[in-house]
């Protein structure tokens, strides 16, 4: 049983870490998913492409409250993923790796919660307000700026994700806003994800790759060639920090996390 799972992101579509891979199929609540799992350091970990092996999801249209719900069904405990960023912060260049903490929410159409009461379609019937103060797991976090240290990336071990709707890129004057805000990096895909998995009591952290400046900050047209392009380039790296990360990963949680819906449901 994967205890932690990894969830990929642009660039980021077959699990290059892991040996005698299988595939799972798990059914969910809402939808079926395909999970690939595999050995990495005598673990099994589980291994999802959030936008689909060929890239064939939109960040809009990704089924999030599936893909969570699968790998809990799974029992993972522990999500690590990766998010390609456009970055606002002149300290951020393309290449660097952000270890991020903070995040803002910025999306219009999506499913941000598996708790919709009566209507759940789940026995999970309850009303549920988590708290998000913290939306990214401290213990996981640390892993990775450990891991990334050790490896002399250059990395930044915090950041603030703003996440937009998308598929389009911003706006010189949304990244002029963003940044007043005090956004570093910008994408598409750690909302409602960081969410859903922070209501099913797991750890989860993101590192972003930034792959751009973003518009506005950028003298070029903004192009996801280019985000696919540069994530290719620093795949043998995202290999060595995720490998390096799950071993700094400590076997039992100490977050809080684990304890995410206590005091959430107002019993
Ligand atoms: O966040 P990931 O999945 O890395 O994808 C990023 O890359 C795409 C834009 O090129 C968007 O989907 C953005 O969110
Ligand atoms: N929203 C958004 N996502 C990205 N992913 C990679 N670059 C960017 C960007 O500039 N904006």
């Amino acid at each position: 049983m994967p205890r932690i799972a990894i969830i990929g992101g642009s660039g980021v579509y077959d699990p290059k870490l892991l040996e005698n891979v299988r595939e799972e199929f798990v059914s969910t609540p809402y939808g079926k998913v395909r999970v690939k799992i595999g050995e990495y350091g005598g673990e099994e970990i589980a291994f999802l492409p959030r936008h689909g092996e060929g890239h064939s999801v939109p960040p809009h249209r990704i089924n999030y409250r599936a893909n969570i719900w699968a790998l809990h069904e799974l029992g993972v405990e522990r999500i690590l993923s990766t998010s390609a960023v456009g970055s606002l912060n002149e300290a951020m260049k393309p290449g660097d790796f952000v270890i991020l903490d903070q995040l803002m929410d910025f999306t219009k159409t999506r499913h941000y919660t598996f708790y919709d009461g009566e209507e759940s379609p789940h026995d999970r019937k309850f009303v549920a307000h988590v708290d998000f103060t913290g939306p990214y797991c401290p213990e996981l976090r640390k892993a990775l700026i450990t891991a990334a240290r050790e490896l002399g990336f250059e990395y930044h071990p915090t950041g603030t994700y703003a996440c937009m709707e998308g598929p389009r890129f911003e706006t010189r004057a949304e990244i002029r806003a963003l940044k007043i805000l005090g956004a570093d990096v910008v994408g598409m895909t750690q909302c409602p994800e960081a969410i859903l998995a922070r209501e099913l009591e797991m750890c989860y952290a993101s590192v972003a790759i930034v792959t751009n400046f973003a518009a506005g900050i950028s003298r070029e047209k903004l192009t996801h060639k280019e985000v696919v392009e540069l994530m290719a380039q620093k795949s043998e790296e995202i290999k060595y920090l995720l490998m390096k990360s799950i071993r700094y990963i400590p076997k039992e949680r100490r977050c809080g996390c684990k304890d995410a819906l206590r005091g959430a449901t107002g019993d």
